[in-house]
C-alpha cells in the first residue's frame, strides 16, 4: 500500500483552499467547478500532488491512501438511510471538494447515468432491505472482490473511496497485482478474449431511482438501460488480463462471470487466478478521513460482511470513479466536457 499522512500545515492549506471553493460552489457537480477542478487541484499541497502523480505514473502499488484529513462528525451529521436522501447542500461538502480535487490529479471524475441517479459523488452506506444484495449498500453478505464496473468498456482507471465514518472497523478488502505470483497463473489464456462479465446489480433498472428528467434525457437514459440489459444477456467476450505479460493489468468480477459455465481452458485459467487472488487478498480498515484510491487496473477490491445499525451511525463512504481518458467515452456523453456516461 502506498500511504501518506497530511501534516498540520498541509491540513491548514487544504482548509483554506476548500473554504475558498465552497464560498463559490455548493456542490462538486457545479458545471463551473467541474471545468475549473484541474486548475484548482494545482493548489493542493505539493506533497499531495507529488504523491498522486507518483501513484499514477510509477504504479508503486494498487492502492494509495492519504490520511489525516479531520472529519467533523457533528457537522456531517447522521449517516443517511439511502443514497437517494441527499441534501441540497451536502453536509460533507468540504471533504468532498478535497476528495474530488485529489481524484482530479489522477484524471477526470465521471459518473454513470445508470448508477446513483447519474451523480458523480456516490454514497456507500448500508441500506435497509439491501442486506443480502451484492451491492455497495449491502452488509450481511460478503461483497465479492471485483474490478469496479468491470463489465463496461469505459470502466474507470481508479475508484476513490473517502471514509467519513466506520465505527465498527468494517474491512474493505484489496488484492494487488504486484502481490500475485504470475508464474503460477495461466497468463496466456487470460490474455485471450474468452470471458464475459455481466453488469453488476447497481446498474440494473431495479436499482434505478425515480427521477424527473427532460424527455430527451429520458430517451438517452432508456437507451442506456437497454444497453445494460443487452450486456446482461449477451456480454461480449473479453480478455481478463492486458498490458505487460510479466506485470499484467486485470479486469474481472467473478461473481458476475458464470465461471462454471466456461469451457476449458478458460475455466481452469480463471479458477487459477481466483485462487491466487484469494490468497493475496488483504483487509484494509478505512478510518475517518482516509482518502483511498484503488488503481482499477492494478487491484481488485471488495468488503467483508458486517451488521448494519440503521441508527444514523453506520459506516459511510463517499465514492468517485476517475478516468485517465474521458475521450474514450465521447460517444456515450452529451458533450466533450460532460461527465456522465449514458
Ligand atoms: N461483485 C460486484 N461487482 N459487486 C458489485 C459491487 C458494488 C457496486 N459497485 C455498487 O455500487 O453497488
Ligand atoms: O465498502 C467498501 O469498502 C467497498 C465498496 C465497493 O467496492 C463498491 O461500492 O463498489
Ligand atoms: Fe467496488
Amino acid at each position: 500500500m502506498y500511504r501518506m499522512t497530511l501534516n498540520g500545515r498541509e491540513i491548514d492549506d487544504i482548509h483554506r483552499l476548500v473554504g475558498e471553493i465552497t464560498e463559490k460552489y455548493t456542490t462538486v457537480e457545479n458545471a463551473e467547478f467541474l471545468r475549473n477542478a484541474p486548475v484548482l487541484a494545482h493548489e493542493l499541497p505539493r506533497r499531495v500532488r507529488s504523491f498522486l502523480n507518483d501513484f499514477r505514473l510509477t504504479e508503486p502499488s494498487g492502492v494509495a491512501v492519504i490520511s489525516g484529513l479531520p472529519i467533523d462528525q457533528e457537522r456531517i451529521g447522521s449517516t443517511p438511510a439511502h443514497w437517494r436522501d441527499r441534501e441540497a447542500v451536502s453536509s460533507a461538502l468540504l471533504e468532498e471538494v478535497f476528495f474530488f480535487l485529489c481524484g482530479t490529479l489522477l484524471g477526470d471524475v465521471f459518473g454513470w447515468s445508470t448508477q446513483q441517479d447519474g451523480h458523480l459523488m456516490h454514497d456507500v452506506l448500508p441500506i435497509k432491505g439491501d442486506e443480502d444484495d451484492q451491492l455497495g449498500s449491502g452488509s450481511k453478505q460478503l461483497l465479492w472482490w471485483h474490478t469496479e464496473d468491470a463489465f463496461h468498456p469505459f470502466r474507470g482507471d481508479y475508484v476513490g473511496l473517502l471514509c467519513l465514518r466506520n465505527p465498527d472497523g468494517v474491512e474493505t478488502t484489496v488484492a494487488m497485482a504486484d502481490k500475485i505470483p504470475w508464474n503460477e497463473v495461466d497468463v496466456d489464456h487470460l490474455f485471450q478474449p474468452l470471458f464475459h462479465i455481466r453488469p453488476d446489480e447497481s446498474h440494473l433498472p431495479k436499482n434505478q431511482a425515480v427521477r424527473d428528467v427532460p424527455p430527451e434525457t429520458q430517451e438517452l437514459l432508456d437507451a442506456a438501460y437497454a444497453r445494460i440489459i443487452e450486456m446482461n444477456t449477451q456480454a461480449e467476450k473479453r480478455p481478463i488480463l492486458s498490458g505487460s505479460a510479466r506485470s499484467p493489468y486485470m479486469c474481472l468480477d467473478p461473481y458476475f462471470m458464470d465461471v462454471d459455465k466456461l469451457e476449458e481452458p478458460a475455466r481452469g485459467a480463471l479458477r487459477g487466478l481466483i485462487d491466487v487472488i484469494d490468497r493475496v487478498l488483504e483487509p484494509v480498515v478505512l478510518e475517518p478521513g482516509d482518502c483511498c484510491f484503488v488503481d482499477n487496473y492494478k487491484a481488485v477490491h471488495g468488503r467483508n460482511p458486517f451488521t448494519a445499525r440503521y441508527d444514523g451511525n453506520d459506516r459511510w463512504l463517499k465514492r468517485i470513479c476517475v478516468t485517465r481518458n474521458l475521450r474514450n467515452s465521447r460517444e456515450a456523453r452529451l458533450s466533450s466536457s460532460d461527465r456522465v456516461i449514458f
